[in-house]
C-alpha cells in the first residue's frame, strides 16, 4: 500500500466519458491515470449501444429480407439462426474494442490500472494498492440496471443489459417489462428474430419523447405483432414449471402472461456505491453525484460526467461532458454545460430523434408564441421509392422564426436530426433551412420541405399575389 503515484488528472472509469477525458487530457500533455474495474470501453461498447445496435442490424436485415416481395423480390421463408446473429453483435464489438484499449490507451502516454478505485479522502485515490494522489479527478463510473421491487422478482431469472447479449438461444416469448429505449429496441430486435415478445409499461411507452411521434412507433409495435400494455401496475413475478409469469393489473383486474424469459429494462441507477464519496466531500443522490455547469462537484478538484451524475444518460453526452471537463481542468476555462441542443435517437423501424424543445415544452415556456410545421414522409419522393413512408417530420419556432425544436419519426431519423441540433446550437431561423439546396431525391429533403411549409400561409397568401400582380404590371 506503499505506492503513491502523483498524476495530473485521474479518471475514474473507462466507458465513454472516461476514455473521452483521457485520450484527450494525455494528447493535450497532461500526466493521466485511467482506473477501470471491469472492460475498457464501459457499457456502451461492451453491453449498451454498440451490442443492441448490431443486433437490431441483424434484425433488420431479417425483416428486409421478409419484406423484400414489395420489390419483386423473393426469398423464400427466412431462417434465423439466433446464435449467429449473436456473433455478429460479439464480432462488431471485438472490431471495436482495440480502439478502448489498455494497449491503445498505454501507447497514448496513459498510466492504465486495472481495478477498482475509491477515494479515501478528498484528494486520494486507491486502486490496486496504489495511492494516486491527483491536481483533478474525474468521476466516470456510469450507471447500471436499475430493478425495481416488483414482488417476487429476487426468485425469478431476468436478464439485463448486461446479461441478454450472452443470450445464445432465441426466446419462444420475452416479456420485458419497461418501454423505455432498452425495452423497445430490444422488443423490435428480437421480435424480428423471431421471438414472441410482450412489453409491459406503467406510464406510456417512451415518455421522454413527443406523443406525436411516439404514436407512429406504437402503432409500428402494435402491427408486427408485439403485445403491448401501457398504464400497467407489475404485481408479481413468479416461475411456474420452465417458464416466468409476470402478473399485471389491467382495467381492475389480474392477468397472468407467461413467457421464457424476462428482460428488466426499467431504467438506470448511478453507480456510486462503494466509491468513498463521503471522505472526498464529494455529495450525491439517488440520481447520482451532484454537479454544477461547469460539472464540479462539491469538492471542486472533482468532477463527475456521463451517466452517473443522472442527467441525459447517452454516450455522446459523455463525449460533451468530457469536453467540458477538458477545459477546465487542463485550461482553466470556466467552460459550462448547454444542454439546449442534445439530440437523441431510438433505433426502433421506424426511428425517433428529438433535439431541442418538444411542442409540450415550447409551449409551457412560450405559450401559444410558437409555431409548429409538419411534413410527412409520404410525401418525399425517396421515401416512396424505399417503401419507407410511415412518419414525419415536426418542427417548432417562435413565431419569428427561430428554431426551438425538432423531432422526426421515420426512417433514418438518426440520420436527419443533425441538421436540425447544428440550426439550434447556431440559433439559426428556419430560413436557413428553408433556402438550402437539398440533394434529389434524398430523405433530407424533409428537412428542406418542413422549413418551405413554415413559409406556405404568407408565401400563397392574398397578399403575396396581390403584390405579384402589382409588379407584374410593369412587364
Ligand atoms: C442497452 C443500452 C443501449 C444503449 N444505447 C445507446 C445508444 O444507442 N446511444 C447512446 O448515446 N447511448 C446509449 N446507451 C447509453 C450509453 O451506453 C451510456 O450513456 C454511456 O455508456 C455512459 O457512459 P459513461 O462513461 O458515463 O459510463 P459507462 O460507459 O457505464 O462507463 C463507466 C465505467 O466505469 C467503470 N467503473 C465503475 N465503478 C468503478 C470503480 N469504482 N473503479 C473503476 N472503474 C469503475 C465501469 O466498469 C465502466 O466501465 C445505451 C445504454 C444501454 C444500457
Ligand atoms: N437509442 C439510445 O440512445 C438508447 C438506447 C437504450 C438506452 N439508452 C439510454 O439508457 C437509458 C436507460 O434506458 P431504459 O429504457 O432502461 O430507461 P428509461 O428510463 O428511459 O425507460 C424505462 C421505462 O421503464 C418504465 N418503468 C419503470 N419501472 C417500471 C415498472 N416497475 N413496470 C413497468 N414499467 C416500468 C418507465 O416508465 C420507462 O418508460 C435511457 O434513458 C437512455 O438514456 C439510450
Amino acid at each position: 500500500m506503499s505506492d503513491i503515484i502523483k498524476t495530473d488528472i485521474c479518471i475514474i472509469g473507462a466507458g465513454s466519458g472516461g476514455l473521452s477525458v483521457a485520450a484527450g487530457a494525455v494528447q493535450m500533455g497532461a500526466d493521466v491515470v485511467l482506473i477501470e474495474k471491469g472492460k475498457m470501453g464501459g457499457d456502451c461498447l461492451n453491453t449498451g449501444c454498440v451490442p443492441s445496435k448490431a443486433l437490431l442490424a441483424a434484425a433488420h436485415a431479417a425483416e428486409n429480407a421478409r419484406t423484400a416481395f414489395q420489390f419483386g423480390v423473393d426469398t423464400g421463408p427466412v431462417a434465423i439462426d439466433f446464435p449467429r446473429a449473436m456473433d455478429h453483435v460479439h464480432s462488431v464489438i471485438a472490431g471495436i474494442a482495440p480502439h478502448d484499449s489498455v494497449e491503445r490507451f498505454e501507447k497514448l502516454g496513459c498510466r492504465v490500472i486495472e481495478a477498482k478505485a475509491h477515494f479515501t479522502g478528498p484528494n486520494e485515490v486507491i486502486a490496486d494498492g496504489k495511492r494516486i494522489h491527483a491536481k483533478r479527478f474525474v468521476i466516470a463510473t456510469g450507471s447500471r440496471a436499475a430493478v425495481p421491487p416488483i414482488d417476487g422478482i429476487d426468485a425469478v431469472p431476468y436478464f439485463t443489459n448486461e446479461t441478454i447479449f450472452k443470450n445464445r438461444i432465441c426466446p419462444d416469448h420475452l416479456l420485458i417489462i419497461g418501454g423505455g429505449p432498452i425495452g423497445l429496441e430490444m422488443a423490435q430486435a428480437h421480435q424480428q428474430l423471431g421471438a414472441k415478445v410482450t412489453v409491459i409499461e406503467m406510464a406510456t411507452i417512451l415518455p421522454k419523447d413527443d406523443p406525436d411521434l411516439v404514436a407512429v412507433v406504437r402503432d409500428m409495435i402494435e402491427s408486427s405483432g408485439i403485445s403491448l400494455y401501457e398504464k400497467i401496475k407489475t404485481k408479481r413475478v413468479e416461475t411456474h414449471d420452465d417458464q416466468i409469469r409476470v402478473i399485471i393489473e389491467h382495467n381492475g383486474a389480474d392477468i397472468t402472461i407467461e413467457g421464457s424469459h424476462l428482460l428488466i429494462a426499467t431504467g438506470r441507477k448511478p453507480t456510486v456505491d462503494d466509491l468513498g464519496l463521503d471522505a472526498a466531500g464529494v455529495t450525491y443522490s439517488a440520481r447520482g453525484i451532484n454537479v454544477d455547469k461547469r460539472l464540479r462537484t462539491s469538492n471542486s478538484k472533482i468532477f463527475a460526467i456521463g451517466d452517473v451524475t443522472g442527467g441525459l444518460q447517452f454516450t455522446h453526452m459523455a463525449g460533451y461532458d468530457a469536453g467540458i471537463v477538458i477545459r477546465n481542468a487542463l485550461f482553466r476555462l470556466p467552460a459550462k454545460i448547454d444542454y439546449k441542443a442534445v439530440p437523441w435517437v431510438t433505433y426502433t423501424n421506424p426511428e425517433l430523434a428529438q433535439v431541442g424543445l418538444s411542442e409540450t415544452a415550447a409551449r409551457e415556456k412560450f405559450g401559444d408564441a410558437i409555431r409548429v410545421v409538419t411534413w410527412q414522409y409520404a410525401e418525399n419522393d425517396r421515401a416512396r421509392a424505399e417503401a419507407r413512408t410511415k412518419g414525419f417530420i415536426k418542427i417548432v419556432t417562435t413565431t419569428r422564426g427561430k428554431i426551438l425544436g425538432a423531432g422526426i419519426v421515420g426512417h433514418q431519423a438518426g440520420e436527419l436530426i443533425g441538421l436540425w441540433s447544428l440550426a439550434i446550437s447556431q440559433k439559426m431561423k428556419i430560413g436557413a433551412t428553408a433556402g438550402m439546396i437539398a440533394p434529389y431525391p434524398t430523405l433530407g429533403e424533409l428537412s428542406k420541405r418542413v422549413a418551405g411549409a413554415w413559409y406556405t400561409p404568407s408565401l400563397f397568401s392574398e397578399k403575396t399575389r396581390k403584390i405579384v400582380r402589382f409588379l407584374l404590371k410593369f412587364g
